[in-house]
């Protein structure tokens, strides 16, 4: 099954070495095509085997499976100028470009083209990638076989369209949410006299184990937040701290404001 993935950026990159890395597909099935060629040395650091193009898009009208890494305002006209190699019916396009829908990417291809809207993370890079995928036109098999790509770079769920620019928000803005987070909580403990390594590997430890908890016993994080506040305790200090500075609200304007239709 060649693979081509057009766009050596940080979503294109990531890809292709995850994929490179594990096995899941042959190095030399996979070409990465990128118009410059700045991104090419550490694609070849990863694997020599790996085709690293630039500018070179005649693996467009041979590959499998098209995955579209480039920046969602160039989508159409990449796949308008590259039209007359793109004329394989079976062909896979696969689009992780957020905000391109899948009626955009029929429009730009063919009436009866398979299509995916892919929802990955920076995560990809390290297979921890929380990666939604929308198809149109797909059937069974062609799901599956994207979904084998991604599952091998993270968890994959399979939702509907509309769910999508929600779902963007929650997993691939939500992760520099996330690193937010991380940041705001290292500044804390800086500010408290804790060195800054120290600070970031007990915030660190300490999400993992709020993780591993929630996904052990299924529970809500309230019920967790509850076996944590003891009563007149130091915790329900800090936590009605954050509610009085606006925290829950914050995350869920933030959310809001991302969560672009
Ligand atoms: N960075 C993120 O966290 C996420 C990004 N995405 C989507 O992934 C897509 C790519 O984003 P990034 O990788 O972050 O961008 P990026 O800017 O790192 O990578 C884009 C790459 O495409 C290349 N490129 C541009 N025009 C080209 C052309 N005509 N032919 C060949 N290569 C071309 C650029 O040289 C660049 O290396 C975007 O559509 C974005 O919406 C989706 C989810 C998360
Ligand atoms: O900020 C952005 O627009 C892109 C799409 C989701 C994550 N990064």
């Amino acid at each position: 099954m060649k693979i081509t993935i057009l766009g050596a950026g940080n979503m294109g990159g990531a890809i292709a070495c995850g994929l490179a890395v594990n096995g899941s597909a042959q190095p030399q099935d996979i070409t990465v095509i990128d118009h410059k060629g700045k991104n090419v040395p550490r694609l070849r650091e990863v694997s020599e085997d790996i085709n690293v193009v630039v500018a070179d898009y005649s693996s467009l009208s041979t590959a499998d499976i098209l995955i579209i890494a480039v920046k969602p305002w160039m989508v159409e006209e990449v796949l308008k100028t590259h039209k007359a190699l793109l004329e394989n019916p079976k062909q896979l396009i696969v689009s992780v470009a957020a905000v391109v829908t899948l009626a955009q990417l029929q429009e730009w291809t063919s009436p009866h083209q398979p299509v995916f809207r892919v929802v990955p993370n920076t995560a990809i890079a390290v297979r921890q990638s929380m990666t939604y995928i929308a198809s149109q036109n797909a059937d069974k098999e062609q799901r599956e076989q994207v979904f084998r790509i991604f599952s091998q770079l993270g968890k994959v769920e399979f939702v509907e369209e509309k769910l999508i620019p929600a779902i963007t928000s929650l997993t691939s803005c939500g992760i520099a949410f996330a690193f937010r987070y991380i940041r705001a909580a290292m500044e804390g403990g800086i500010e408290m006299g804790v060195y800054p390594d120290q600070a970031k590997d007990a915030v660190l430890q300490t999400l993992r184990g709020a993780i591993d908890l929630l996904e052990a016993n299924g529970n809500h994080p309230e019920a967790e937040i509850d076996k944590v506040t003891t009563a007149g305790g130091i915790t329900i200090k800090g936590l009605n701290e954050m509610e009085h500075a606006g925290f829950t609200s914050a995350v869920i304007k933030g959310l809001k404001a991302s969560n672009i239709k």
